[in-house]
């Protein structure tokens, strides 16, 4: 088990409680990793003030004031290459990253997403849910490849979706899932458990099913 301390640059676009979930974990003893920076595409994230009251670098790069997408992709690139980050934590980045880019970090990004991967990748997965029926949800991480959410999947947790739900409702329940797995996940990715092998994930050198570690 590694003893050194995994350097996580984490990016956001919102609320940030992924975020202050991991910052809590790190606090607590329960992640041995450091947060060497956090990276937002939107100013006005709360996620920031999140990690500035937690002393984290933080930069915000607005997607708005660049190009395209290719040219804010580089400059995102340079900015986490300068950190030297051992992993690329999305939570709740919501921009689709060009394979360029995923590919200067394959097997060291991660996302975590707001549903039973496969189903319903991309955007509002929570109302997505709810319109179909379904009486279970939950959320998965995985590791992020050029296909959007079609990265293998790490772990998944499942939540009951009630008549009356809310698209809120869900988010909220689905939520308290994201903020209990995530830093588990990054606590395995920091100890050198969990890597990415020929599109796969492997935990403790065993090749994980499509569904990923089954969370109780
Ligand atoms: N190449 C990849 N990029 C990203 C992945 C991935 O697996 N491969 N995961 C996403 C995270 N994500 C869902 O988990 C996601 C984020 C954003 C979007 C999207 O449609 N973004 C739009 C803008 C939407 C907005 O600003 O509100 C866009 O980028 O044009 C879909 C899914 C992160 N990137
Ligand atoms: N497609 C990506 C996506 O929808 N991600 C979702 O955004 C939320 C971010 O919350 P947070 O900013 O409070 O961590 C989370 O629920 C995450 O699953």
């Amino acid at each position: 088990m590694s003893t050194t301390k995994a350097k996580l640059c984490v990016l956001i676009s919102g609320n940030g409680s992924n975020l202050q979930a991991m910052i809590d974990a790190v606090d607590a003893g329960r992640l041995n990793a450091e947060i060497v920076g956090v990276i937002s595409n939107r100013p006005n994230a709360y996620g920031l003030t999140r990690a500035e009251n937690a002393g984290i670098k933080t930069l915000c790069l607005d997607h708005t004031e660049y190009a395209d997408r290719a040219a804010y992709d580089v400059e995102l690139q340079r900015a986490i290459e300068s950190l030297q980050a051992d992993a690329i934590v999305l939570a709740g980045f919501m921009r689709i990253l060009t394979p360029e880019f995923v590919d200067a970090f394959a097997g060291k990004l991660l996302n975590i997403h707001p549903s039973l991967l496969p189903k319903y990748k991309g955007l509002n997965t929570h109302q997505r849910a709810i319109d179909n029926g379904d009486k279970e949800h939950g959320v998965s991480v995985h590791f992020v490849t050029p296909e959007l959410d079609g990265g293998p999947v790490i772990i998944q947790s499942r939540v009951p979706v009630f008549e009356d739900d809310t698209a809120d409702d869900l988010a909220e329940r689905v939520q308290e899932q994201e903020r209990r797995i995530y830093p588990l996940v990054l606590s395995w990715f920091s100890a050198g458990r969990l890597k990415m092998l020929n599109n796969k994930a492997i935990l403790d050198e065993q090749e994980l099913p499509e569904s990923g570690y089954a969370s109780e």
